[in-house]
This record gives C-alpha cells, structure tokens and sequence, in this order.
C-alpha cells in the first residue's frame, strides 16, 4: 500500500494539471469576455450554464460525484463571469447608474412629511435630521407618507425602518418596492420610554396605560411589575399621550417619549422604562427623485433570487468578489407566491465606485427584479 507522502505526491502532480487547466479556461473565458464586451452582449447564460452543469454530472457515476463536479462547476462558472465583469469595467462599458450626484439636500427649504401624530418618534427624528423648524406636515399611515412623496405634495419622508431590539418595520420595506421612491438619507434615534400622567398622578392611581403595541412590548419588564395595570394598545404612543391629556383622569398613565409627554402637558412619572437600555430606532429619509449625496456611504438594493439551491449564496458571492462590505440582509416574502422571498441588502459603498458599479452589474444580470433602493 502507498504511503502517506507517495499519495500526496500524486496528488500534488493532479494538482498541477488542475492549475494548467483552470489557467487554460480562464484565458478562454476572458476572450469570450472581450467578445461580450464588443458585441455589448450579456455575460451571464443561465440556460448555457445548466446544460453545462447537466453535461458534467452525465460524466461522472455515483450521486456523490454528479453533486461534487456540479459545486464545482459552479464555482469555475461563477469566476469566468466575474473575470468578463471585471474586462467590462476596464472597457469603461459600465456606463452610468441612473442616480443623479447632489452635493447636499437643501434641508432649509424642503416640506417634509412623517407618519403618526405631534410628538411621535418620527417628529423627533424628522427634526433630527432637517432641523427643529422645519417645514412638516403629518399624515395618518406609512403609505400616506409615500403617497405624499411620489405625487409631490412632500420633497421628502421620514419613516422608521429598523428598531434596535425589535428588529425590521416590514411594511416600510414592502413600501419601498411598491413606490417609485428612493432613500437619501438616515438617521438612527435614541427611543427611550418614559411613564408620563396628568400632573399630580402618582403610580399608585394608575390602573390603566395607554402605548403602542410595540412600546408595550419594549417596557414589558417594567410594567410586569405593575401587574394590576390594564395594559391598552393604541396607534402610537403620541396619541396615548394625547388620550391621557384629553380624558383628565389619573387612573390613566402613558407610556411615551419625554418629548411626546411635554408636548401634551403629562408629568414624567418614571423615565427610562425601557427593558433595552440602548433601545434606538433608524430611520429612513426617502425622496422621489433618483439622487445621492457625493459622499454617500451606504447602498440599499433588494431582489429576488430563483427558488433553488445555492443561488443566494451565488448572488452574495458578488458583494466578496468586490470587496464591499455587507452591513444587512433582511428578507421578506414575495406577494402572490408563497415560500419565495425577496432580498434586502445594505452594503457600504458609493454608486461612483467601481467596485460598487461592477457588483450592481452582476446582480443585475444575475438576480431578478434587482432596485437599487438608494445610496446615502
Ligand atoms: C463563458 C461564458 O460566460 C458565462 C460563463 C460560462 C462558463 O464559464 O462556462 C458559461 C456561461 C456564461 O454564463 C459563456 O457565455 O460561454
């Protein structure tokens, strides 16, 4: 029997045959590549690459190797169209994305419009980001919101989108796809809840609290220890505050920002109820024009991705392949066919970026139903 080192010895020899071939077929592929690239052809063949990976696995016997000599197609095949990508950025054959560079948002003479009521956290971070004075009107749902922006009657929207323990607001994201709207900036908010009720209300006349669904769930661990309180969810925690102001009872307490507490007159009864100390919510800036800021860090996309094996990992593989840093992926199902699934994905970069160019070109080619939801 062969020792360890014969063995390997034999294989290194195999090796050296599989680097001569692989060398070989990337030379191959980079002259498809330039052929591509003067006939402006498109590089990925979907149709090419199946029967390719049908025809190695005929050549081999046994389920092991017809999987094996698959994933491994699939790699060769995967390199040969980053190669071609790669000759298509050095023939300046990208061509431009179709967002238009700003060097700033005019932020003084914007009208700006924010879900929810006076004192929501939406206000607060509206302000946050446009200024405390800016010029701002309110609507009832997050749809309004985007209706307000695409017809015009706002420059800009300002909409929650990721809560730090709660995780993803979906209907945002399910928004941002449905409109013809863009993100150009964002902005991330401290949400810190408080206990606030009519001056002179101590805890122990409460009996009933008043918040959002969510900022119930937030301040659990305080108000489990007030076991005897009625907890009431409502549409927002602005308007439990008003509630509190208008019923004039001090059996009734809300569970809101200080912001929104002060703004309706309530005393603080308890500040920082949070269970979550750091508790913080990012929200998005989103306008109807197709812009980014010149110093733009950050791009959002989403697509879809055929529903079989591996093709997630293919599409991700883009973002390695280029260096770019991904910083979310958050998926969401896709209406009208069940278990199939849209991708959201935040990675660092800027759309004047090679780099960034050239992994938006794979996607496109690769996945479907490719937005580039904004870069900021
Ligand atoms: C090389 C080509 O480009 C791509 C890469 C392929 C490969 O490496 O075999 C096959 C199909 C294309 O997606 C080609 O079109 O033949």
């Amino acid at each position: 029997m062969a020792t360890l080192e014969e063995l390997r010895l034999q294989l290194d020899e195999i090796d050296g045959q599989i680097v001569e071939l692989y060398k070989n077929r990337m030379k191959v592929c980079g002259k498809v590549g330039e052929l591509k690239v003067k006939t402006g052809s498109k590089i990925f063949d979907r149709q090419r690459e199946r029967d390719k990976l049908l025809d190695v696995a005929s050549k081999v016997s046994g389920d092991f190797n017809k999987k094996g000599i698959q994933e491994l197609y699939e790699q060769l095949m995967s390199m040969s169209r980053k190669l071609q990508y790669r000759l298509l950025v050095e023939a300046g054959a990208l061509g431009r994305l179709p967002f238009i560079e700003v060097a700033s948002l005019d932020k003084q003479k914007a009208r700006v419009v924010f879900q929810g009521v006076e004192g929501a956290y939406s206000q607060a971070a509206m302000q946050h980001y446009f200024g405390d004075n800016c010029n701002s009107f309110h609507v009832r749902t997050f749809r309004d919101a985007m209706e307000a922006i695409e017809e015009g009657s706002a420059d800009y929207a300002v909409l929650p989108i990721e809560n730090s323990s709660a995780g993803a607001v979906n209907e945002v994201y399910d928004l941002l796809v449905e409109f013809e709207n863009y993100i150009v900036g964002e902005t991330i908010i401290p949400v810190t809840h408080t206990l606030a009720g009519l001056p002179g209300t101590k805890q122990e006349d409460i009996r009933k609290v008043y918040s959002k669904a969510e900022a119930l769930m937030q301040t659990s661990r305080f108000l489990d220890e007030h076991s005897s309180w009625q907890q009431i969810s409502v549409v927002n925690t602005a308007l439990a505050a008003r509630k509190v102001l208008e019923d004039r009872d001090k059996s009734q307490a809300a569970v809101c920002s200080a912001y929104a507490a002060k703004l309706h007159g309530l005393t603080i009864l308890q500040d920082n109820i949070n269970n979550e100390p750091n508790n913080s919510t990012r929200f998005i800036v989103v306008s109807n024009q197709k812009i980014f800021l010149k110093d733009a860090s950050k791009i959002s996309i989403c697509f879809e991705v055929p529903h079989e094996s591996g093709s997630l990992y293919h599409i991700l593989s883009h973002f390695i392949y280029n260096d770019l840093n991904l910083s979310k992926i958050e998926s969401r199902p896709v209406e009208g066919k069940s278990w199939e699934y849209r991708f959201f994905a935040d990675f660092e970069g800027n759309m004047a970026d090679a780099a960034v160019k050239n992994a938006i070109r794979g996607l496109r080619e690769e996945a479907m139903n490719l937005k580039i939801l904004g870069n900021y």
